[in-house]
């Protein structure tokens, strides 16, 4: 009688845009032992580039979220996002799936998933303008719509926050990461 894979919490990196938190994620999958990485719906254009995510339409979004295929989705930066439920087979003999939420989901997120760790991605206000730019994913008036709701902070109620200061160098926030992580899954 085979039991069902032990469940992996899912560990939100969230954070202003430019803090780095896809960077941060595509890291720790290769250092971190059996961390995944889930896969987002995003209504960006399929070339936009940066993290692997599922592009769709609009209409393909909410006939999505119609039928109930995400466990959680929102709306920013003029996208819509959305966590299909098969995050709940990702955490099955994992460590850990890391998954690109938005601040303003957390206290739902911690409802929906239950073992739920929140890694809030910081870095200094210049250093984020420096990043976009640099990236060059998105146009002046983006870049500056994007650092102006940088300042949104962590909702109240959410019981495993940890802070990780990824000002310096990546391999400095990872492994501040790792060490969160590895005590959260003793
Ligand atoms: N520690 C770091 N040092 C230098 N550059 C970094 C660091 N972390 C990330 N970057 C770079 O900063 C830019 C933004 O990183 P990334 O796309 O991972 O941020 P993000 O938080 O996912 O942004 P967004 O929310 O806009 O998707 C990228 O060009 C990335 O290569
Ligand atoms: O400011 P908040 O609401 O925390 O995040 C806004 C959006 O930015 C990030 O996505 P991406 O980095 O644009 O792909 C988040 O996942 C969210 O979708």
């Amino acid at each position: 009688m085979t039991g069902a894979a032990a469940k992996g919490p899912v560990i939100a990196v969230v954070g202003p845009s430019g803090v780095g938190k896809d960077s941060l994620m595509s890291a720790l999958a290769v250092s971190g032992p059996q961390l995944r990485v889930m896969r987002r719906v995003v209504t960006r254009a399929p070339e936009a580039g940066g993290e692997d995510y599922q592009p769709v339409s609009e209409a393909e979004f909410s006939a999505l979220a119609g039928n109930g295929v995400f466990a959680l989705h929102w709306q920013a930066h003029g996208l819509c996002y959305g966590i299909p439920r098969d995050i709940e087979k990702q955490r099955e003999g994992s460590g850990g799936v890391l998954v690109n939420l938005s601040r303003t989901v957390l206290l739902e997120a911690q409802e929906v998933f239950g073992d739920f760790i929140v890694l809030s991605v910081t870095a200094r206000q210049e250093v984020l303008a420096e990043r976009l730019a640099a990236r060059g994913r998105e146009d002046a008036a983006n870049v500056q719509k994007r650092l102006a709701r940088a300042v949104n902070p962590l909702p109240g109620g959410l019981s495993r926050v940890h802070e990780i200061d990824n000002s310096g160098a990546l391999s400095k926030a990872v492994n501040a990461a790792l060490a969160v992580i590895q005590p959260e899954r003793a």
